[in-house]
């Protein structure tokens, strides 16, 4: 609201205004951090939010100690234990505009002379880490800043977090865990492909992913970390900001590199010229830039209010929107049968990539946002990644528009679909739906399940237009003169795919287990399975009490794998996969398929103390098929040495010969990287 509209409003007006913002922020403020699952836009919120803040600029009177404004949002769950910050986590101020960053600039200019640290502001989350004599001792998040929640097993997952620092300093670390765009796209695909409902932004994805029960869940999702700030600076030489951020990377953790010091507004501006230029090559999300006074005594001396601190403002990028037509919404069938919708519209130019194409997620979604086919619409990028409509513009709405009415058929095969117990997707059910199948076997031949160089989707469509394929089985009885016949298919092409299918049949069974994609079961829990159970017969006639006992497995994967043997079909699959040689025992504890170059190649590692999270076998059979030496003396040419607890004399020697140290959930958490990577090749 401008200082205007709100001039035209009388103090009683003004406060019963106050008293609907309140609440309404306070509800939107709740799904936002404690569901991670924001209700509205951003900038719904930031205008209301707004709003309140001038009527408690004109009437400070008006200030409840409650208000959103006085208080840092978020919450902490009882899942969590507490953890008191002393001194408190801050938000920030911001503002939005160039403007209103110069009078802040201005302000501060008048009173303290100085220069000013530039920085990317990340959009993750506030973490803070607590370090005794150079040991990191726990991890919390910002919370309602002043009690947060530890995380510190979440925390130690993640490899940009340093568990020692360079300097035995007892300190307190400040700054952002962050989601990388990379993995925010992928977590929210996989969550479309499973009928789940996908993050609003990476920084909802950060929080949530952190803010796990299981820290494996954390591990998977592939966090980050730029630390820029301390609680207190007294232990550091350093006595600026950017100097500040120096320090800390000498001390070992990650920082962001594209801070600068800047001297007058006109270098702020250079600085936010620049990065609005360049944040979509960013391989992180940004929604603004933090200007903060560099002289770390002047930061404490202008100290801070209840909620953000005077020495930093965050200027806001304006959200870019784009305006285009809906022409027609497609319905694609994945491989688990989930259908989901796709606007097609006008191509149209939105930070910095054409857009044509906007997922419309599933039937609930679409039916809210109420968009039909010839609407407008108001194009976003959901921090700043993935397009999506914002809204439909109502003022270009056809006269003749009909409300949109959601396929009932299988786009695919026609069968009727259906929402399975609680999903919001809606699913084709029939196992011989051809899209299904084509995804499928698509996902049989990949990287990390059967692994059949050459065969992408393209070539699988064809195979089954031509009809030389029904299912996975009948890959194994092409021949040379069918695949000849597939269009830019050479000689070259088809010996290839004979020897890659021919290979496969050797495969150890665990990327049978997962090839078959069975719901739920994931690669890991395939790996898990096949190395229990040794063969496919005795996974097909293990009950389900047999398999959820399998550490990390659980009933979810259980009841799916039982069910999926239950069927007739499938159990006929595996015997004419049988019958064409394919593999159905477990061998990779003696499998030679070590990656040539993986992390672990050719390194010395001793494994001590006691694990947890898989057993030393286990471990040790894990890291030989990547490759290493698993030996069990602490020599100086021992490479790395894996701690579990209640480590002894290895531990102690390896910290002697300056061996580095890992601790399992560093282990575990390179391990799922691994898998998920099908092993870095
Ligand atoms: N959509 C909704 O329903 C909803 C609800 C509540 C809040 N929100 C959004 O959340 C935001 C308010 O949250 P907030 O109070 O945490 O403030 P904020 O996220 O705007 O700013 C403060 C945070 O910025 C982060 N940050 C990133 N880079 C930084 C850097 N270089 N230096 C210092 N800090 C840095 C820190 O985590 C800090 O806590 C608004 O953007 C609002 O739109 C949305
Ligand atoms: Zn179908």
């Amino acid at each position: 609201m401008s200082e205007s509209s709100l001039d035209s409003l009388t103090k009683p007006e003004a406060e019963a205004l106050a008293a609907k913002l309140r609440p309404q922020l306070r509800t939107w403020g709740e799904a936002y951090y404690s569901e991670d699952a924001p209700t509205v836009e951003d900038s719904v919120y930031d205008q209301q939010y707004a709003q309140l803040v001038a009527i408690e600029t004109k009437y400070p009177d008006l200030i409840t100690p409650d208000s959103p404004t006085q208080n840092v949002g978020g919450t902490v769950a009882s899942d969590f234990t507490k953890v008191p910050h002393e001194i408190p986590m801050l938000s920030l101020g911001d503002v939005f505009s160039e403007d209103e960053l110069a009078d802040f600039v201005d302000h501060i200019t008048e009173n303290e002379a100085g220069t000013y640290n530039c920085e990317l502001k990340i959009d993750g989350l506030a973490i803070s880490l607590r370090y005794v004599d150079g040991k990191l001792v726990q991890g919390s998040t910002r919370g309602n800043g002043q009690i947060g929640e530890d995380i510190t097993a979440n925390l130690k997952t993640i490899p940009s977090i340093p568990t020692e620092l360079t300097r035995p300093l007892t300190i307190e670390v400040r700054g952002e865990c962050y989601m990388p765009k990379q993995s925010f796209i992928e977590l929210n695909n996989r969550r479309d492909a499973e009928g789940k409902s996908v993050f609003a932004n990476p920084r909802n994805a950060a929080a949530g992913s952190l803010r796990q029960l299981n820290t494996r869940v954390t591990a998977e999702r592939k966090l980050s970390t730029f630390m820029y700030n301390v609680a207190d600076y007294e232990p550091l030489n350093t006595r600026t900001q950017s100097g500040l951020i120096d320090e800390l990377a000498e001390l070992g953790f990650t920082t962001n590199p594209q801070y600068r010091v800047a001297h007058n507004m006109a270098e702020i501006d250079a600085y936010i010229d620049e990065y609005t230029q360049q944040r979509d090559d960013l391989s992180y999300g940004i929604d603004g830039i933090v200007v903060k006074v560099n002289a770390l005594p002047v930061q404490r001396s202008m100290g801070a209010t209840v909620k953000v601190p005077r020495w930093a403002i965050a200027y806001k990028f304006p959200p870019e929107e784009a305006e285009t037509v809906v022409h027609d919404i497609e319905w694609t069938v994945g491989r688990t049968g989930v259908v989901t919708p796709t606007a097609i519209m006008d191509p149209v130019q939105l930070a910095g990539t054409t857009v044509a194409r906007a997922t419309l997620h599933n039937p609930d979604y679409l039916n809210e946002k109420d968009v039909r086919i010839n609407d407008t619409v108001m194009l976003h990028k959901a921090g700043d990644i993935i397009p999506e409509i914002s809204n439909f513009v109502a003022s270009k709405r056809p006269a003749d528009s009909q409300p949109y009415v959601i396929p009932t058929q299988c786009p695919s095969c026609g069968a009727t679909l259906v929402h399975l117990d609680g999903e919001v997707a809606l699913r084709c059910i029939n196992p011989r739906c051809p899209k299904q199948l084509t995804e499928q076997m698509t996902h049989f031949a990949s990287r990390n399940a059967m692994n059949i160089d050459g065969l992408g989707p393209r070539i699988i469509g064809q195979l089954f237009e031509k009809k030389y394929v029904s299912d996975v089985a009948d890959l194994y009885d092409l021949t040379f003169d069918q695949l000849v016949t597939l269009d830019k298919f050479g000689e070259k092409s088809a010996n290839n795919l004979l020897n890659a299918l021919d290979n496969s049949r050797n495969n150890s069974l665990e990327r049978l287990l997962f090839g078959l994609g069975i719901r739920h079961v994931g690669n890991k829990a395939a790996r898990l399975i096949a190395a229990h159970f040794e063969t496919m017969a005795n996974v097909m006639a293990a009950s389900q009490e047999e398999i959820a006992e399998i550490d990390s497995v659980g009933d979810t994967i259980a009841d799916s794998l039982v069910t999926y043997f239950s069927n007739a079909g499938a159990r006929q699959l595996i015997s004419e996969l049988e019958a064409r040689g394919v593999n159905m025992t477990y061998t990779s504890g003696n499998e030679q398929t070590a990656p040539a170059n993986g992390f672990f190649t050719g390194k010395r590692v001793v494994l001590t103390g006691k694990l947890t999270q898989m057993t030393r076998g286990e471990a040790s059979d894990w890291l030989e098929a990547q490759g290493a030496d698993v030996t069990s003396s602490v020599s100086k040419k021992t490479d790395l040495v894996i701690a579990g607890t209640d480590a002894g004399s290895k531990l102690t020697k390896a910290e002697a010969l300056d061996v580095p140290v890992w601790n399992e959930d560093r282990f575990a958490a390179e391990m799922s990287n691994q898998s998920v990577d099908g092993g870095k090749k």
